[in-house]
């Protein structure tokens, strides 16, 4: 194993998790979703913290697992969820409420995100987490842009696509997708990104004031 390797494991090792993450995750992993790792959740959890974010929005529910990261610290904030299948959904509920989640703290919302989202308020969500269909990537972050406040962030998981983005040879439609959106924020001066490696690449977006190159449509108020 490589010393950079021996970096990543330990990472994804240290402890940390709740009881009830470890149960989520192993449903997860049961039902065939990948989670966020162990070390992604962290970050999730942190990052709830630093962006003091009140009002969370995530594509791709789950069974939970990243949901209940993002709410692990930040007792005051409220989740939406947006989740296509209506199975997954029905395994996340349960997994909030064994966490104690008040549903007051919860709007999960069954649906495809590309149509969801644009009909929800504007620079409302102080934090967007975006871990669902990649090939989908750019219509997610597109919508997910009109919906963060200046200062708010985006994360997106899964940002080096289990080794295909950073592999010159790999030119699939899922990989693009990343490199596309890897390339479009590098050039915004409306974007501060912050790529990680923790997990499978971790992508944090900054929104600062202003619009950002290839967005469609300034943010509709
Ligand atoms: C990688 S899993 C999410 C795992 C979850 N974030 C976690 O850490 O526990 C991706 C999820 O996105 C959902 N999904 C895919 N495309 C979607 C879309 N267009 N809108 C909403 N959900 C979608 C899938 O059904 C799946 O449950």
């Amino acid at each position: 194993m490589s010393k950079l390797e021996r970096n990543w494991q330990y990472a994804e090792q240290y402890p940390g998790e709740t009881e009830a993450l470890v149960r989520a995750r192993r449903l997860s992993l049961e039902l065939g979703i990948e989670p966020v790792s162990r070390s992604v959740g962290a970050q999730l959890s942190g990052s709830t913290v630093l962006a003091r974010a009140q009002a969370i929005c995530e594509v791709g529910t789950g069974v939970g697992v990243s949901g209940l990261s993002l709410l692990r610290y930040a007792s005051e904030a409220t989740l939406t969820s947006i989740e296509i299948e209506a199975e997954h959904l029905r395994e996340a509920r349960g997994v909030f409420s064994d966490a104690g989640i008040a549903a007051a703290r919860l709007r999960l919302i069954e649906g495809d995100a590309r149509h969801v989202m644009p009909r929800m308020n504007l620079a409302a969500y102080d934090l967007v987490l975006i871990d669902a269909e990649p090939a989908q990537l750019l219509e997610h972050f597109e919508n997910a842009l009109g919906i963060v406040r200046p200062g708010g962030c985006i994360i997106v998981p899964g940002a080096f696509a289990h080794g295909r983005v950073p592999d010159p040879a790999a030119r699939d439609e899922d990989v693009q997708a990343m490199r596309d959106l890897l390339a479009l924020v590098a050039e915004s001066p409306a974007i501060a990104p912050i790529l990680s490696p923790a997990g499978d690449g971790l992508l944090t977006l900054v929104r600062l004031d202003g619009d950002a190159p290839g967005t469609p449509n300034p943010p509709r108020r």
